[in-house]
């Protein structure tokens, strides 16, 4: 019987790093610190050749110095680098790096989800054509699994629906704000010191990152091509202490949310010809009696409604140096332990080419406050307003202020091009002096 070879004492796989920041930190930490057990679960050891800085002189200890370069592109160049870790973030120089890298033979592992959501495309038809893996579990929902449920567990099955909280800075930011009465500036300051936020916060606070994770999520989900420009996209910025505060009053609270869903195809079912998809991030209220409404701080949570299995929900830490390097690390084991077969995992399925529809068909409720006159007939006008676009009114209140008054509206589910419609007739009455805030209402 021959005896099991060491996997120590076999080749190395050989790894680069690009990028050494709040998560390529942690992802040397730790790929370091678990190195035996990653040789044994991989059957081959790891070596790190190489990590990619944009300053070489800053003291990192418990790293080799001699590991770093300022030059990325040589690094990447090498044909003898087996695995890229790409988490330096952004469009470029991560986009030709990435396509340097695959073109050199080398499986790439990132947690850009800014780049996949902008040109997934390219970088999917480049890893095809160099039969190497391009994984990604780091971009959206840090440590949740949730790419590789998609794109493998669930990939017997139909999804309808990923409804979810992507972003851990907004969340922490809301929830501060609703938990703790902190103002905004400062609770982004605190996310930002903690390692949530992107390098620009404004991708978090604008809700481009939740969009890019929604457009992830969807693309695999249903099987498409959907890019960041196909999601509609509202940050957080406008919301004030009234909205949380006029939420909590209607037993709900405001989250960022990232909603993707597949149209009824009109059968029975819910199958049949045409079906398309709607992807939006957005502001909203819901029930504090809803599972959403207790995830807290930088958590995440996505909600997976699919034909066979039902209702699945994902939960954890959705941003953070050690909880997103565990998903790259994750990535890393895996790409490694395809690469000691010979094997590749699977690549991009966009074959259902499903079309995505805009916001105007979108069915929601709404919350309006509306700053308006106090004088006789004020509500029947307005009423008259909603009705002659075909928009039902579910509940009024009216907190009087001298001289005018505070009118809070909620609706019946309308679509969001009716209510589009109703707010800019709103604005043109002579009695609405301002329309305060519009916000949808989900989770009913
Ligand atoms: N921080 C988090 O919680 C999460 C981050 N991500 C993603 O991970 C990636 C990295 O994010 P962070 O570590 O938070 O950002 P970071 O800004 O802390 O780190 C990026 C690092 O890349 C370096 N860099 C920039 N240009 C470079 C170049 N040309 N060559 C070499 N290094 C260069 C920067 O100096 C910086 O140290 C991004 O794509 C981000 O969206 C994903 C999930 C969670
Ligand atoms: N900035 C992102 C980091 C993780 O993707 C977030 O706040 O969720
Ligand atoms: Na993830």
């Amino acid at each position: 019987m021959t005896p099991p070879s060491d996997p120590g004492s076999l080749p190395p796989l050989r790894v680069a790093v690009l990028g050494c920041g709040t998560v390529g930190g942690e992802v040397v930490r730790l790929l370091l610190a678990q190195a035996d057990d990653f040789t044994a679960r991989i059957g081959r050891p790891l070596e790190l050749v190489g990590i990619a800085v944009r300053r070489a002189g800053k003291e990192r200890p418990g790293i080799d110095p001699a590991l770093f370069t300022t030059d990325a592109q040589t690094l990447v160049s090498r044909t003898d680098i087996d695995l890229v870790i790409e988490v330096i973030g952004g469009i470029e120089p991560a986009r030709t790096l990435i396509l340097t890298a695959l073109a050199s033979g080398a499986s790439v592992v990132t947690a850009n989800k800014a780049l996949l959501a902008e040109d997934g495309a390219t970088l999917y038809d480049a890893a095809e054509r160099a039969g190497a893996d391009l994984y990604y579990e780091a971009a959206v929902a840090g440590a949740i699994p949730i790419v590789r449920p998609l794109r493998e567990s669930l990939v017997g099955d139909e999804v309808t629906a990923v409804i979810g909280i992507l972003n851990g800075t907004t969340n922490f930011i809301l929830d501060k704000m609703d938990t703790e009465g902190a103002g905004f500036a400062e609770a982004l300051a605190d996310a930002q010191e903690l390692g949530y936020a992107e390098a620009d916060p404004t991708a978090d606070v604008e809700g481009f990152d939740a969009a890019a994770k929604a457009a992830i999520l969807s693309s695999l989900a249903f099987h498409s091509r959907v890019g960041i420009g196909d999601v509609h996209r509202e940050g957080i910025t406008e919301v004030t202490a009234a909205d949380i505060a006029s939420a909590r009053e209607m037993g709900c609270v405001v989250k960022l949310l990232a909603i993707c869903q597949l149209s009824d195809g009109g059968r029975p079912d819910g199958t049949g010809p045409g079906r398309t998809v709607s992807v939006r991030v957005h502001p909203a209220m819901i029930p504090r009696s809803h599972p959403l409404a207790g995830v807290g701080g930088a958590y995440n949570a996505v909600f997976v409604e699919s034909r066979f299995a039902g209702r699945l929900m994902f939960y954890g830490p959705g941003a953070g140096g050690s909880p997103t390097a565990s998903a790259v690390l994750g990535d890393l084991v895996t790409v490694a332990r395809n690469r000691v077969r010979g094997a590749s995992g699977p690549g991009e399925s966009s074959y259902a080419q499903r079309v995505v529809t805009g916001i105007g068909d979108v069915v929601t409720r709404y919350h309006l406050s509306l700053a308006v006159a106090d004088v006789a007939g004020v509500l029947a006008t307005i009423a008259h307003c909603f009705a002659e676009h075909g928009v039902s009114i579910q509940t009024v209140r009216q907190q009087g202020r001298e001289g005018d008054a505070q009118l809070v509206i909620v609706t019946h589910r309308a679509t969001d091009a009716a209510l589009s419609a109703t707010v800019d007739a709103l604005r043109r009455l002579d009695v609405v002096s301002e329309v305060t805030s519009v916000m949808r209402v989900e989770g009913e």
